[in-house]
């Protein structure tokens, strides 16, 4: 029997204990909509089940990484980045796209940051590998910011593409020219110029995003090897000009590593010359009609969604789901308050 409240009286093996229920309004139990869960979301890894981790003891963590992380104020990391780092680094590295559901505040930033910074480490030549795309300039900056302080302690450099400052100025950021010497007269038909990404990573919003690939020279996503779709809910809830499905073209290709398009339909003789990222597609199971390799997505949220239909843009790859259930915010551990008293006189 229920009280007005929603508060029940059991018996049990002849003993009374009491349950409090919330009685739901009846107009919301009929409205709301049943979405069936995807079967990759029902049994997500915990992230509430790891510790905080100390640099010293993170397994394959690059020094310079560690050496930069401790200048900045950071000697370890947070439970969301020791679950994202311990399923990227391990063995079978980034084979599984990854799916990040974690409270504002408990650094997904650099979750996703440290493994991508760590991998492309190693890269030989410079080219776009990593784009981060967020919803507004003020997220993106922050971003930004945290890529900045460890990118270049392993030679990375990190570019911003968010309506800040004028185009042209973006550009100039974005892409190298080469150095042309003095004295020697060049023939763009003959030799065309070669121009190249100045940067590794990218943090970018969506409508700087999409004027770049349509008109900046030079501007390929032909390489990419990370996609990150940070605050997720919001970048599918808005479609800004079709960003992502323009993006999912631009980086995938057929068996032959040719391009479904050109990112930038204008740089006919421009971009990365010689320079070549072949995806083939896979035929074994798990990766049947996908590139090869694959573009790697990373996508987090407060409050990932769980429709399928929207998840289905996302064309995700054996997706990890991470999750620390339904916390919206996480409060810092050591939370401090303070009481100005101002005595006029
Ligand atoms: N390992 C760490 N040690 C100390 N501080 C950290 C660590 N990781 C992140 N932080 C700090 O914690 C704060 C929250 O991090 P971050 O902004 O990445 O959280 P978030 O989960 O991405 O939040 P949001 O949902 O708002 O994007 C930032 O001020 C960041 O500098």
């Amino acid at each position: 029997m229920y009280s007005e409240s929603g508060h029940r009286r059991c018996k049990l093996n002849n003993r009374f204990f009491s349950v409090t229920m919330e009685v739901e309004p009846k107009e919301q139990k009929t409205s709301r909509k049943k979405v069936a869960v995807l079967p990759w979301m029902r049994n997500p890894v915990d992230v509430s089940s790891f510790n905080k981790c100390p640099l010293t003891q993170l397994p394959f963590l690059h020094p310079r990484l560690e050496e930069a992380l401790c200048n900045g104020g950071i000697e370890s990391l947070f439970p969301v980045q020791v679950a994202v780092w311990q399923e990227t680094m391990g063995p079978g590295s980034f084979e599984r796209d990854i799916c990040v559901n974690s409270p504002t505040g408990s650094g997904k930033t650099l979750a996703y940051a440290l493994p991508i910074v760590q991998i492309l480490s190693t890269r030989a030549v410079k080219c776009l590998r990593a784009l981060v795309v967020l919803p507004t300039r003020d997220l993106a900056l922050q971003v930004r910011d945290v890529f900045a302080t460890i990118a270049p302690a392993v030679g990375l450099s990190v570019g911003l593409a968010v309506g800040q400052s004028s185009i042209s100025d973006e550009i100039s950021m974005l892409i190298e020219r080469p150095k042309l010497e003095a004295g020697i007269c060049y023939d763009p038909e003959s030799r065309p110029i070669e121009l190249q990404s100045a940067v590794d990573i990218l943090v970018a919003t969506p409508g700087r995003l999409m004027d770049h690939i349509t008109n900046t020279k030079g501007f390929t996503l032909e390489h990419l090897r990370f996609l990150v779709v940070d605050e997720t809910d919001r970048l599918l809830r808005e479609a800004y000009q079709s960003w992502l499905p323009t993006v999912l073209q631009c980086t995938s290709s057929s068996v032959d590593g040719h391009f479904a398009c050109d990112s930038n339909p204008l740089s006919f003789g421009f971009g990365s010359g010689s320079l070549k990222t072949t995806r083939r597609v896979g035929v074994e199971r798990g990766f049947k009609n996908k590139p090869y390799p694959r573009l790697v997505k990373m996508v987090l949220s407060a409050t990932l969604t769980q429709d399928p239909s929207k998840l289905a843009q996302l064309d995700l790859h054996h997706p990890l789901f991470l999750t620390t259930g339904k916390i919206r915010y996480q409060l810092p551990e050591h939370l401090e308050s303070f009481k100005l008293v101002n005595s006029l006189v």
